[in-house]
């Protein structure tokens, strides 16, 4: 795993939007894999920056989201659609028709997860995906002890996800019970993988992250059975490794 210690949580935004342009730019219909959470917010501000003073180009580009709640609509503030179109999509020519996150206000999840995991077959892997990191290690929202082996499926959020995610809801209780999220197995699928930590409260997980051997008691450490891994980590979060 490649290691990018930055001073801060701006330098990392920055560091993270260069890896992603520089894919766009040489690859113009790339796929990228993206996250949601507070970590890639800087990084999708830069993106806008870059769209409009840089003229990178997302036209033919795609892009498949890890994971949705489920029992959000779409236009719930703290629904995964909500928050890029509203953070990232809106803002730059990415077509929205090219645009893909799970749906998790259908009727029939199984089926739901079996036809976004063809979708990564067909339109994916992503070239480069961008992922955050759960303070209990989790990626996408596969929780520990969810099998590396598992493709696109529901998931029942650990309560110290819930709990953590609460700052974005009115109260823990309007945080759903479940979600979609792809499976470390189809992660792994992507070809190159950009992972962000910033801060005080992920120096723990990053600490594991780097020194534990593959355990599905720690989600992240599947990354170390991928070939083409960036960790970029600000000063704060790399501070116990
Ligand atoms: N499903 C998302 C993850 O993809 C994200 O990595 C994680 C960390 O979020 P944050 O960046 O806000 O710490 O939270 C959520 O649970």
């Amino acid at each position: 795993m490649k290691v990018i210690v930055t001073k801060d949580y701006n330098d990392l935004s920055k560091k993270a939007c260069e890896y992603i342009e520089s894919q766009v730019n040489r690859k113009p219909d790339s796929v990228l894999g993206l996250a949601t959470g507070g970590t890639p917010l800087g990084t999708y501000r830069e993106l806008i920056e870059g769209y409009r003073s840089r003229s990178v180009n997302y036209h033919q580009a795609y892009s498949l989201n890890l994971d949705e709640y489920v029992g959000l609509d779409k236009s719930h503030p703290q629904s995964y659609h909500f928050f890029m179109s509203n953070h990232l999509f809106d803002s730059i020519n990415i077509d929205p028709d090219h645009t893909f996150i799970p749906n998790g206000k259908t009727n029939d999840l199984v089926h739901e997860c079996e036809r976004y995991e063809r979708l990564i077959e067909e339109i994916g892997p992503p070239d480069l995906q961008l992922l955050g990191i759960g303070q209990n290690g989790h990626i996408g929202f596969n929780e520990p002890g969810t099998p590396f082996g598992r493709e696109t499926h529901l998931i029942d959020l650990a309560e110290s996800t819930r709990k953590a995610n609460a700052r974005f809801f009115p109260s823990i209780d309007d945080v759903p019970k479940q979600a979609i999220t792809m499976g470390i197995k189809s992660i792994l699928k992507s070809k190159k993988i950009v992972l962000l930590a910033s801060g005080e409260e992920k120096a723990e997980a990053i600490k594991c992250l780097l020194e534990d051997e593959p355990n599905e008691g720690f989600p992240a450490s599947a990354l170390k059975d991928h070939d083409d891994v960036t960790l970029i980590v600000d000063e704060q979060a790399y501070k116990d490794a």
